[in-house]
């Protein structure tokens, strides 16, 4: 038996959760102990590698998350903020670091997370991979630089099916946006703007979501000015890109203390 940290992936039939499948059978520093889909899921009870179209992997699809993160290292979860919650718990239960690459929380959810996160090493962001968390950097630097005659907007484009928006991806940038310029973005954020919507409030910082066809996921930071602009901009073509960076918080979560990291303490950012 390999003495690798074991992983256990939920929501493994979705995009992300079989992009990780691969992701970590191709990994030297990890392997594959687990995987989860709801209950009456037509996965459940069956081989992962026969419902990916392959060989049998020997690993049962379960809907039993406490049991299968039992003697777990990590857990890495892509699905949506419900289930999330209740693996976050199940995680910190197990002593397993729960990689959180779920988006779209409420204010009330995120405060559930961080309650189980006293109990556990919690590694969460929006977004995984190296060039959106450096961008989140470059937009700070940049939105501290200018003063408010440069409007700030954030512009996202994913695929049809995609659930909620802004993405995390956004509202990172838009998070880093504000604290460049010294401001709480709950206090400036403009979302969803539709008819008379009169001009446009100095300072605030606007988002725009596309939804379209097979997008993996791509942003604009739009600094605009009269008679100038720059735009900062993150085109993501391979889901990979996500599930590697869940793959490095996964193995630099082991040993830490509880509490609730991001990619940037991954990645040293
Ligand atoms: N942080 C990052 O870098 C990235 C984050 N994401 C985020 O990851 C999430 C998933 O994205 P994606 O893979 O495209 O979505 P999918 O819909 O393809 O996959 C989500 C999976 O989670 C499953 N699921 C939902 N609820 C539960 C539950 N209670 N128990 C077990 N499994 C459950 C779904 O099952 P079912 O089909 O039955 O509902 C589905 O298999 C989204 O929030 C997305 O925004 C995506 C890419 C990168
Ligand atoms: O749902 C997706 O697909 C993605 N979601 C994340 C987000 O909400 O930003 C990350 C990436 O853009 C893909």
């Amino acid at each position: 038996m390999s003495d690798l940290p074991g992983v256990v992936i939920t929501g493994v039939s979705g995009r992300m959760g079989q992009m990780l499948v691969r992701e970590v059978l191709a990994s030297e520093k990890l392997r594959l102990v687990g995987a989860i889909e709801r209950t009456g899921h037509d996965w459940v009870g069956k081989d992962l590698g026969a419902m990916m179209g392959g060989a049998d992997m020997g690993v049962t699809v379960s809907d039993d998350a406490a049991s299968a993160f039992e003697g777990a290292n990590a857990v890495i979860d892509f699905t949506a903020p419900a289930a999330t919650i209740a693996f976050a718990k199940a995680a910190a239960a197990a002593k397993a670091v729960h990689v959180i690459g779920t988006t779209g929380f409420s204010e009330d959810e995120l405060a559930e997370l961080s309650k189980a996160a006293q109990g556990g090493v919690q590694i969460r962001a929006g977004n995984m991979s190296l060039g959106v968390n450096l961008l989140t950097q470059l937009t700070k630097k940049v939105a501290a630089a200018l003063d408010e005659d440069w409007d700030i907007e954030v512009i996202e484009a994913h695929h049809n099916r995609k659930v909620d928006a802004p993405s995390g991806t956004a509202l990172m940038l838009g998070e880093a946006a504000a604290e460049g310029r010294g401001v709480k973005l709950a206090d400036v954020s403009d979302r969803g703007r539709d008819g008379i919507t009169g001009a446009r409030k100095k300072g605030d910082i606007g988002f725009t979501a596309i939804r379209g066809g097979d997008i993996v996921g791509e942003h604009d930071v739009l600094f605009a000015a009269a008679g100038e602009r720059i735009v900062l901009r993150h085109l993501a073509t391979d889901r990979g890109i996500f599930a590697r960076g869940a793959l490095k918080a996964a193995l630099w979560g082991q040993n830490r203390e509880p509490g609730e990291y991001d990619m940037l303490d991954v990645l040293g950012l």
